[in-house]
């Protein structure tokens, strides 16, 4: 093993020792110091490159896989898993200074996954539903936080509940509802191939779960 490939255990000693969850959908951007993301991209080309060569392609002649390992990496550490690696985008957030209580929704927003099971894309629709507290953030900021807790390995059901946790955290909303309809292409493109299929999910807090004119009207309002 090289130096770098003993990066991963170094961080994953520094989270043991921590106590902290590395789950797929977890953030770590709390453990990692300068330079670590740098250290584990070439630590994860060089196992891919090893994945490539235990599915016998031909990694040394083939001019499309040549590069694939060094490709996979950058995808998975900087693009499609990079919400487990970067802190959470900020949300600068305002006073709710003429106590504005009636229901806001943005959506759809386009979300993009992984399921941790198989490591096959998530495609779908999210809505936010906030009737809000003392303070609110701004809208696109919702867009931003789904997106980073979605790339991640995930599954739907806990990719909705951190998603709520945390706009919970940042705004303490008087009521709050996160709805996902997604395909999973685990489903579609492989498996059971079920092509027309989606899943769709629904958190439900304060108000949005307590009083039903609340969860009525923001189930009327998904645009579809
Ligand atoms: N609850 C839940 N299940 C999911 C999600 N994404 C994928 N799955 C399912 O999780 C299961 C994966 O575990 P296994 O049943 O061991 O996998 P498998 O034998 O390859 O399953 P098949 O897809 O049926 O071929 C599959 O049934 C997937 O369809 C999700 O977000 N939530």
């Amino acid at each position: 093993m090289t130096a770098t490939v003993k990066k991963s255990q170094e961080i994953v000693d520094r989270l043991r020792a921590a106590g902290a969850s590395f789950h797929a959908n977890d953030n770590i951007a709390d453990y990692l110091e300068a330079g670590d993301l740098e250290d584990l991209e070439v630590e994860v080309r060089e196992r891919i490159d090893e994945v490539l060569r235990a599915l016998v392609i031909d990694v040394e002649n083939d001019p499309n896989t040549e590069e694939t390992a060094r490709r996979m990496a950058k995808l998975f550490l900087r693009e499609v898993f990079a919400g487990r690696y970067v802190p959470c985008p900020k949300a600068t957030d305002f006073p709710n200074e003429r106590g504005y209580d009636g229901l806001i929704v943005i959506g759809p927003l386009q979300v993009r996954s992984t399921c941790s099971h198989h490591f096959a894309p998530i495609l779908g629709r999210c809505w936010i539903g906030v009737v809000p507290g003392e303070r609110v953030i701004g809208i696109s900021k919702y867009s931003r936080i789904a997106d980073w807790v979605l790339s991640r390995p995930q599954i739907q059901e806990e990719a909705a509940v951190q998603l709520a946790d945390r706009i919970e955290e940042l705004t303490h909303p008087a009521g709050l509802a996160v709805h996902i309809d997604a395909v999973h292409s685990c489903m579609t493109w492989r498996g059971v191939k079920e092509t027309e299929s989606s899943m769709t999910t629904t958190v439900l807090r304060g108000v949005l779960r307590d009083d039903p004119e609340f969860r009525r009207e923001f189930f009327a309002r998904l645009s579809r």
